[in-house]
């Protein structure tokens, strides 16, 4: 059984963070581990508080479960101090796991701001660099290249020039666009398009969560990352077709979804 663990913070109404992660990771045939970085009191009309964690804490977790049951990938989601993202970066390294996932999480659907501005400039230093893919939304985009993106040339220059700053492979999600939910990855100095038909469903919390999960999940698996992403695209647009209406603002998406067909192939070191 390949193992994938979720550095991130818990959502109380279970839509997006560790709870969306886990319902992915399990939904993607892998074993889910957790590592709690915030408690936020949230629900699907916005986030109420919020408790971090210490980071002598945090340390305590990540040695746990790096000590004994040692993760195939790793997705890292909201983080909001520097002194968390520094334990991060310092046990990455030292402990070395051979797929990061890094979901730059700004702001909430709903609008609450989930960083600092010194933990941006952390995360830029500190943490980015050890990723092998971050998934900036469009807005987290802007941030991390200094530039407006109005259009999908804009998406393709903002994520060039993520890519040649940072080092790592950038998926520019386009979740924010009006009309379409077209995906760029940028590597290796080319880039593709992964592109997707937009489902008519407002109820969107925790999309970025679980398309990062997927994506982790399917890395540990032994896909590539092109073959990882199409799957977490895949496997996301079925969670939000199957409509699922809870709570009075954005909801979340239905995991307990039917797979069978959306998977064609799976890897050979399953
Ligand atoms: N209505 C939709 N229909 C189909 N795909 C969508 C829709 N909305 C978002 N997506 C897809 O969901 C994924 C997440 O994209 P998005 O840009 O919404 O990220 P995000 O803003 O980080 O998510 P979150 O809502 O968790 O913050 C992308 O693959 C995007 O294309
Ligand atoms: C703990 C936690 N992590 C991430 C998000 C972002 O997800 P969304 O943008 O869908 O609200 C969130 N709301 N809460």
């Amino acid at each position: 059984m390949k193992v994938t663990l979720t550095i991130a913070g818990s959502d109380s109404s279970g839509g997006a963070g560790i709870q969306a992660d886990l319902k992915t990771m399990c939904m993607n045939g892998v074993y889910g581990e957790s590592v709690i970085t915030a408690l936020t009191a949230q629900n699907t009309t916005g986030v109420r508080a919020v408790l971090d964690s210490t980071p002598a804490f945090l340390e305590a977790q990540l040695d746990a479960v790096f000590e004994d049951i040692y993760p195939d990938a790793v997705k890292i989601g909201m983080v909001s101090q520097s002194a968390l993202i520094h334990v991060i970066a310092t046990k990455l390294q030292y402990y070395h796991p051979k797929n990061i996932v890094l979901d730059p999480v700004m702001v909430a659907t709903s609008g609450a701001k989930l960083i600092s501005d010194e933990a941006i400039h952390t995360l830029k230093e500190e943490l980015i660099p050890l990723a092998n893919l971050i998934t900036p939304n469009i807005p987290e985009a802007e941030v991390l290249s200094h530039m407006k993106i109005t259009s999908s040339k804009d998406m393709l220059k903002a994520a060039k020039k993520i890519y040649d700053t940072y080092g790592c492979a950038v998926l520019c999600k386009g979740g924010h666009q009006l009309n379409d939910a077209n995906d760029l990855l940028y590597i290796n100095n080319t880039y593709q398009w992964f592109y997707g038909k937009r489902i008519p469903n407002n109820n969107t919390h925790g999309t970025g969560c679980t398309l990062s999960s997927a994506i982790a999940a399917n890395l540990a698996k032994g896909f590539t990352i092109q073959e990882s992403i199409q799957r977490a695209k895949d496997y996301l647009s079925l969670a939000l077709s199957a409509m699922l209406d809870l709570g009075a603002g954005s909801g979340p998406m239905m995991h307990n979804v039917n797979l069978k067909g959306i998977y064609s192939e799976e890897a050979d070191n399953e």
